[in-house]
């Protein structure tokens, strides 16, 4: 288990040291355009699972939800703080 930020210190260091194999690095790679599809599809798989699948699956989509705009926010340049100035 992992918080939020926990999860944006990991995946910072992986965009700045780039480790063979990780995903991150593959998603950010691909650019905005890529992980804007994915994180739109990980919504509707969250959406999905809310509706139909139950907590845990729920649970897990949003999980995957938010890695993907932890990605994003990567590819583009923002900080936590960027967001949290808006929350
Ligand atoms: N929390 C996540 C995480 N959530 C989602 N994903 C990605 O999102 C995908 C989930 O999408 P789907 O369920 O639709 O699975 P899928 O369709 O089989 O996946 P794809 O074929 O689309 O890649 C996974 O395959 C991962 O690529 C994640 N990838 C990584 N993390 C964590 O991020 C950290 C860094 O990971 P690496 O960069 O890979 O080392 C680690 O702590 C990981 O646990």
């Amino acid at each position: 288990m992992k918080t939020f930020e926990e999860l944006w210190a990991e995946l910072s260091e992986k965009a700045t040291t780039r480790p063979e194999g990780s995903g991150t690095v593959k998603a950010l790679d691909a650019g905005v355009h890529a992980i804007g599809k994915k994180l739109l599809e990980e919504a509707a798989e969250s959406w999905m699972a809310a509706e139909h699948e139950g907590r845990e699956r729920t649970a897990e989509e949003i999980s995957q939800l938010l890695y993907h705009a932890q990605v994003l926010m990567l590819a583009s340049g923002l900080e936590l703080d960027d967001v949290y100035a808006h929350l």
